[in-house]
């Protein structure tokens, strides 16, 4: 039996719904969700992104400015923006685009963004509020996947969950995330001696590594339910994720294809973030009656 291949259109689609819904309303009380996207350097996967993003940002109404740095931007210039971008009142969340250029400190640069509008959930202190499952922003590529694990119908409670790979951006926040949703959470890395040994006790497999073909058949239990985070572009290839979509669908229960899930999914819970933020936003000025 092949497997479920998820429809990502589909759910992209509702989702993307709803927060339009969210948004025209809120705007209607007052408050239009605004977003900044910051890019700096000529990086030509990051302007396919970055575009994306304000393409998205259209379709549900939220307000965005892309900001194009040019990639002698110095270290000072680049959090100067981010500080005029902390105080302006009509953006409420700032994405810096990375990967930055190498001159560029981007721990600092993460530090400089005011948490309450780190829509990314990069900032430590939104790191450490999501590590000890206080209510606030959530990381947006973890989120995408346990909205798509929710919205396929997949137990989560008590299952194997294996995440492969331990990056800032993936990882380590999603095992956060499938632990919060009470899952036993394994995370495996380049130094995990026998990878397929461990994958294959998993019911659900999440790939976040960025290497192309890395989880084969071998590597899944028949039935599981696999998520391939993976965004790989072969020098002449096209996109293609950390998974061996051909072989492994013949295995899994359920999978997610690249392009189409993953990635749209995570720019989906951008769009969420920004509009928390806003919403936060107006509450805190009709606190203090402004
Ligand atoms: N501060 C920051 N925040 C990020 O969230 C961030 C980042 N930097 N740097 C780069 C990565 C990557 N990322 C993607 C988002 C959507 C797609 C996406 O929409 N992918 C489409 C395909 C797009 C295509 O054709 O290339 C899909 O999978 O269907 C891909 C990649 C966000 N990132």
């Amino acid at each position: 039996m092949t497997a479920q291949i998820i429809n990502g259109k589909q759910i992209v689609a509702e989702y993307r719904d709803n927060i339009r819904r969210e948004v025209e309303a809120l705007t209607a009380a007052g408050t239009r969700p605004g977003l900044a996207v910051v890019i700096v350097g000529e990086d030509p996967a990051s302007q396919i992104y970055v575009n994306n993003k304000a393409k998205a940002c259209e379709q549900v109404g939220i307000y965005s400015e892309v900001h194009r740095l040019p990639e002698a931007t110095t270290q000072d210039e680049l959090v100067a923006l981010i500080e005029s971008l902390n105080r302006n009142a009509a953006v409420h969340g700032i994405l810096v685009q990375s990967p930055l250029p190498g001159h560029i400190n981007e721990e600092e640069v993460v530090d400089a963004i005011m948490p309450d509008k780190d829509v990314d959930c990069f900032h430590p202190v939104n790191v450490g509020n999501l590590a000890i499952g206080k209510p606030g922003m959530l990381p947006c590529t973890p989120a995408g996947v346990i909205e798509v694990l929710k919205y396929i119908g997949a137990d989560i409670a008590g299952k194997h969950a294996v995440v492969v790979g331990r990056s800032n951006i993936v990882g380590k926040p999603m095992a956060l995330l499938l632990l919060r949703e009470h899952a036993t959470v394994t995370i495996c890395h380049s130094r995990t001696p026998d990878l397929a040994a461990v994958t294959r006790q998993a019911d659900i497999l999440v790939a976040a590594v960025g290497r192309a073909n890395l989880i084969r058949a071998e590597h899944v239990k028949p039935g599981a339910v696999v998520i391939d985070v993976g965004m790989n572009r072969p020098e002449g290839g096209k996109l293609c994720g950390d998974v061996d979509f051909e072989a492994v669908k013949e295995v899994a229960g359920a999978i997610t294809p690249v392009p189409g899930t993953v990635g749209p999914m995570t720019i989906t819970m951008l769009l969420r973030n920004t509009l928390h933020a806003a919403r936060r936003a107006a509450g805190a000025q009709a606190a203090v009656g402004g």
